[in-house]
């Protein structure tokens, strides 16, 4: 478990972590997000003990992270892929970190072997692709075989089959009991991969809710259609306890109805249609509509946040 309280980082006059407070749970994926220059790395770093905190704590299982002894034994983190020692091979750069940490060098092997490294471990690490990059930083995180995993955007730059490798690894990580902490700006995907979510903007809290109450408040859906009759059809559906919303491109949207219902009304009086369909809005939009006035670079002003600091997603 990870427990942060008030955590606060400035750097000058600049608040990069405002008084954030959450609990990372063991048993799930829980995603991190926030637009660019969030906070999530600075926070990130603050968890692992890289950079100290304003004001504030963070407890790994509760205790700080300094106060671990062999914290790789506790907390396992992908940071930057890149950090690793081009000139080494990867069962080198492995076996450098487990002998300094105490943990066997057998334990080089077996990790190479989850992240699927084995055939190429005696291989230099600069001639890997970013992929294999990735992978060695995850075979890294995973040596002292620690209760608690982070990965800040592991899956950038991965192709499709790199991407659905690490969704399922954190997934399975997770069934073992494990608490896995992972970041991205991309809501997307972690609408497959997390189980619950934490959003920052601005270094501030700005949901902390299980995925399934996100997507249920958030993924609206709706009736779209464009008629040539669209004052005739905005009366039909009044009278029938609809209302139309303008959509884009002269479309007409409706909420809390179903594309068979305002059809066959719609077909009893007439009316020529020249498209129907069910729309679902994305989680994407959801989040960009929670974060829009948390995004620190961006062409306009956006909407408020949809949830205040205190929601908790019921
Ligand atoms: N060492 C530093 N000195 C000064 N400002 C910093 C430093 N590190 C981060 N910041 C600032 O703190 C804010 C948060 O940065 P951080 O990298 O934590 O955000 P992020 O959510 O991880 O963003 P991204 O998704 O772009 O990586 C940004 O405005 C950044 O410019």
């Amino acid at each position: 478990m990870i427990e942060l309280e008030g955590l606060t980082k400035r750097f000058g006059t600049k608040t990069a972590v405002d008084q954030l407070s959450f609990t990372v749970r063991p048993g799930m994926v829980t995603g991190f997000l926030g637009p660019n220059g969030a906070g999530k790395s600075t926070t990130m770093r603050m968890m692992l003990g890289l950079d100290s905190p304003t004001s504030g704590t963070v407890r790994i299982d509760g205790r700080h992270y300094r106060e671990l002894d062999e914290p790789l034994k506790h907390i396992g983190a992908l940071l930057d892929a890149k950090a690793m020692h081009g000139g080494r091979t990867a069962h080198n750069n492995l076996l450098c970190l487990a002998q300094s940490n105490r943990i066997p060098e057998g334990r080089v092997d077996e990790v190479l072997d989850i992240v699927g490294l084995s055939a190429v471990a005696r291989k230099k690490s600069k001639n890997f692709s970013m992929g294999m990059g990735q992978r060695l930083g995850i075979a890294a995180a995973l040596l002292g075989d620690p209760r608690i995993l982070m990965f800040d955007e592991p899956v950038n730059g991965l192709d499709p089959e790199g991407i659905l490798w690490i969704r399922n690894l954190m997934k399975h990580l997770a069934s073992e009991g494990r608490t896995i902490f992972v970041s991205s700006h991309l809501m997307s995907e972690m609408a497959l991969t997390a189980d619950h979510l934490v959003v920052i903007g601005q270094g501030r809290l700005l949901a902390d809710t299980s995925m399934a109450d996100f997507i249920h408040h958030n993924s609206r859906s709706y009736v779209r259609l464009r008629t040539p009759q669209q004052e005739q059809t905005r009366d039909v559906l009044r009278a029938a306890g609809l209302t139309a919303a303008d959509g884009a491109d002269g479309a007409l949207e409706i909420d809390g109805a179903t594309t068979e219902h305002v059809g066959e009304l719609l077909g009893e009086h007439g009316i020529v249609l020249h498209e129907l369909s069910a729309q679902r809005a994305s989680l994407e939009d959801a989040f960009m509509r929670m974060t829009a006035g948390a995004v620190e670079y961006h062409a306009h002003e956006g909407a408020a946040p949809q949830w205040g600091a205190d929601a908790k997603g019921a």
